[in-house]
């Protein structure tokens, strides 16, 4: 592991959660594109995991303050239980969650810049997902006019009183100017299409319904939702890729419907500059493009006991029913499974005191009282 840092210029007044926050960044190549976000991350702790070849040296811009894993620190700190991290895919990234000691994370790609919104101003994309979090979801009941928590905004006429106080969020799920996170078939037969719309609103995710969550531009509250956050077996030796974050995503939010936590999507917005060969991400993601016709009514169909009240029993009770139900799909759901309890098992052993995912307050299914 590398340690960095050294004398920046100026450092803003202390920035919301300074010391709360942790930055992920998965890698395989240098990380110039810090510079454009350097007004808004300098402040912040980051943790660059270093994706491939671990000899291969990853140059970080002066003035930052990181810590840095290649393979051979995952293989070192997990042991055996490094079987459940990916080589070889952004999947990576969930390491960073693992070995951080914070409270909140962010993680974004190497090919994602500072955007602007309409006005031309420069978006910091952090100070949103911060807001996002730290203000509550709405998941029982939808409010037409969006956030409700955002200025200038409130909870509409016929919004019940008894749901207006909310649930904690969990996660806030940010979008992309430019190129926008699409598969593969519909990249190759839109190839030049490009994201300019920007859409001024944040939503929350209502219960019971799952949703594609990519890992690009991505925040959660690591203390209540991080276990849920495996971004599974991708990459190298393994049948597919590009559905870490999907996977995650599902995962995580049958397990906030179940706990009463919130996810959020919409604002903020990255510029995301790159987009990946067609042909090489169709490869990789051709048998998840038919497997999550299986998948997806799995999700939609998971009730957890009442006995699960933290995300570790809700994540260990998701991987049995996995087994039981996704095994005969492709023993690849086998494996995935067993890498799922491994996750946990490496979770637990390097987070021994943080009890993660203590149970919201539960509302009765979201009915207003
Ligand atoms: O083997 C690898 C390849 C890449 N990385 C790092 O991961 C991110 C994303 O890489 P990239 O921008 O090249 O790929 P995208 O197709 O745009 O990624 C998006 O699709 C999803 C695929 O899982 C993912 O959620 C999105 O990130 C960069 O930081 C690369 O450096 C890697 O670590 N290992
Ligand atoms: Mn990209």
């Amino acid at each position: 592991m590398e340690n960095g840092s050294s004398s920046s210029s100026s450092v803003p007044s202390t920035p919301l959660l300074k010391d709360e926050l942790d930055i992920v960044i998965p890698t395989i190549r240098n990380l110039d594109f810090l510079e454009m976000w350097r007004p808004f991350f300098q402040p912040y702790h980051l943790i660059i995991v270093q994706d491939g070849d671990p000899s291969k040296i990853i140059r970080v811009p002066d003035g930052f303050d990181y810590e840095l894993y290649n393979r051979n620190d995952i293989n070192r700190i997990l042991g055996s239980k490094a079987s459940c991290i990916s080589f070889k895919d952004s999947a990576c990234r969930c390491f960073g969650y693992m070995i951080s000691k914070k409270k909140y994370i962010f993680t974004i790609d190497d090919d994602c810049f500072v955007a602007k919104d309409p006005s031309g101003k420069e978006i910091n994309a952090l100070e949103q997902h911060i807001k996002n979090l730290l203000s509550p979801s709405t998941p029982f009941f939808f409010n037409t006019l969006y956030d409700p928590y955002h200025e200038g905004a409130d909870f509409v006429r016929g919004y019940p009183f008894s749901l207006r106080e909310g649930v904690p969020t969990a996660v806030s799920h940010g979008l992309w100017l430019n190129i926008p996170d699409y598969d593969a078939p519909t990249q190759l037969v839109k190839p030049l299409e490009r994201n300019t719309r920007y859409v001024d609103a944040v939503l929350t995710v209502p219960k019971g319904t799952l949703f594609p969550m990519c890992g690009m531009n991505l925040a959660f509250n690591r203390e209540v939702i991080g276990p849920a956050m495996y971004f599974g077996l991708m990459g190298d030796g393994q049948p597919i890729g590009r559905y870490d974050d999907m996977w995650a995503g599902w995962c995580m939010k049958v397990i906030c419907d179940h706990l009463g936590l919130g996810v959020k999507t919409g604002l903020p917005y990255i510029w995301h500059s790159k987009a990946s060969n067609p042909f090489v991400n169709l490869k990789k993601e051709y048998k998840g493009i038919y497997w999550q016709e299986e998948l997806i009514p799995f999700f939609q169909t998971v009730t957890l006991p009442k006995e699960c009240t933290t995300v570790q029993k809700c994540y260990l009770e998701l991987s049995k029913q996995v087994k039981a139900k996704l095994g005969k799909v492709d023993d690849y759901f086998n494996k995935l499974t067993d890498a799922m309890v491994t996750w946990i098992e490496a979770w637990d052993e390097l987070n021994p005191s943080v009890n993660a995912g203590t149970a919201a307050a539960r509302k009765p299914n979201g009915a207003a009282k």
